[in-house]
């Protein structure tokens, strides 16, 4: 094998969606089959131990393409070098915590790992945030790395894309593979909007194949957004598998690029783009190529999805609002 191995560091590497990502990443899901990754995982001291028995297991799994494992509770050192970051560990929302604590909590969090993924990440680094609120903590995150490109922090609305994909390909009898070109604007969080108006199905506008309004407004869009508490509701714990895959869905579409003829969600960092305001990191759709990201131009967008629109990207700004006056961006 003669590829320089690429550095993924992943974060709350000992977590629930850790130990479902990090065997795929090692045996070649992320960036292809052909393509050799080194392993950094970060974790706060309590955590390392249980880190490093991931890491023994990965050892045992005899991956061809990893080409080693470090683990670390110094960001530092896990961003030294880094390709590709999936920042996933993140502070919970516990009892009684105001949306204002869990905000500054995570300021802890994701304002220190963006400054050492400023100082010591590769020229080429691309940044995942996963861990909640990944908007805005992708948004902290990115405030503190005025020297990376912001166009590489994004946030994780690929989950949503996949739970919409499901909950469609159902409605119409078809399969997940028959559905091109749907879209999740906005917020990950329960504002978020599901849009099939330029989405197909076999090749036929989905809207008018479902032709139900109702089922659309009261069981589509609350069904996907509300799903993350769903599965909480029903596991006990946060989803982890699918959280997984879709991290692995989205660095492996912003790296190896999406299909002809379809298109991916990803937050990102608004451009003005469909109203929404500069700087925002909201979900968009986005096709990709050679490593590289373009939002989707010139869709027309109904007043049923601009007020949904409107209410994902007025909740984002709220966010932003709270984490500036917090002075983490
Ligand atoms: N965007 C999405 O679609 C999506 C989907 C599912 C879950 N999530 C979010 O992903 C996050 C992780 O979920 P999980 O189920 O793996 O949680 P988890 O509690 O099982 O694991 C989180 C891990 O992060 C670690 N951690 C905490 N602070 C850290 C720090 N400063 N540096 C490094 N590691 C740190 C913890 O020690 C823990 O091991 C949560 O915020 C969850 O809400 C997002
Ligand atoms: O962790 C959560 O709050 C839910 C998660 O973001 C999900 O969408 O499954």
């Amino acid at each position: 094998m003669t590829r320089t191995p690429v550095n993924v560091t992943v974060t709350g590497a000992a977590g629930q969606i850790g130990y479902a990502l990090l065997f795929r990443i090692a045996s070649g899901q992320l960036l292809g089959a052909d393509v050799p990754v080194k392993l950094r995982l970060l974790e706060i001291t309590p955590a390392l131990k249980a880190a490093e028995g991931t890491a023994m297991e990965l050892d045992d799994c005899a991956f061809p393409l990893l080409q080693g494992i470090e683990i670390s509770d110094d960001p530092n050192v896990a961003f030294d070098g880094t390709n590709v970051a999936l920042l996933v560990g993140a502070r919970p929302r516990t009892k009684g915590m105001e949306r204002g604590d869990l905000l500054e909590a995570n300021g802890g969090i994701f304002k220190p790992q963006g400054k050492a993924i400023n100082d010591h990440a590769a020229d080429d680094i691309k940044v995942l945030v996963v861990g909640n609120p990944a908007n805005t903590n992708a948004l902290i995150a990115q405030a503190a790395a005025p020297d990376v490109p912001a166009e590489r922090f994004t946030a994780m609305t690929r989950l949503d894309h996949n739970r919409a994909l499901t909950q469609l390909a159902k409605k119409t009898g078809s399969t997940v593979a028959d559905i091109k070109r749907l879209t999740i604007w906005g917020n990950h969080s329960a504002t978020q909007y599901p849009d099939i108006f330029h989405a197909t199905v076999a090749g036929k506008n989905a809207a008018e194949t479902v032709n139900d309004e109702k089922w659309l407004a009261e069981e589509f869009i609350p069904t996907v957004a509300k799903r993350g508490a769903a599965i909480i509701e029903a596991r006990g714990a946060s989803s982890a598998a699918s959280a997984a895959n879709a991290a692995i869905d989205h660095v492996h579409t912003w790296v190896n690029g999406t299909a002809d003829g379809d298109w991916a969600s990803m937050g990102i960092p608004s451009d003005g783009s469909y109203g929404v305001p500069e700087g925002l990191i909201s979900s968009f759709p986005v096709t990709t190529k050679d490593g590289k990201y373009e939002i989707v131009q010139g869709l027309e967008i109904n007043d049923f999805s601009r007020s949904r629109i409107d209410a994902s990207v007025k909740e984002l700004e709220e966010e932003r609002e709270a984490v500036r006056g917090l002075g983490l961006i």
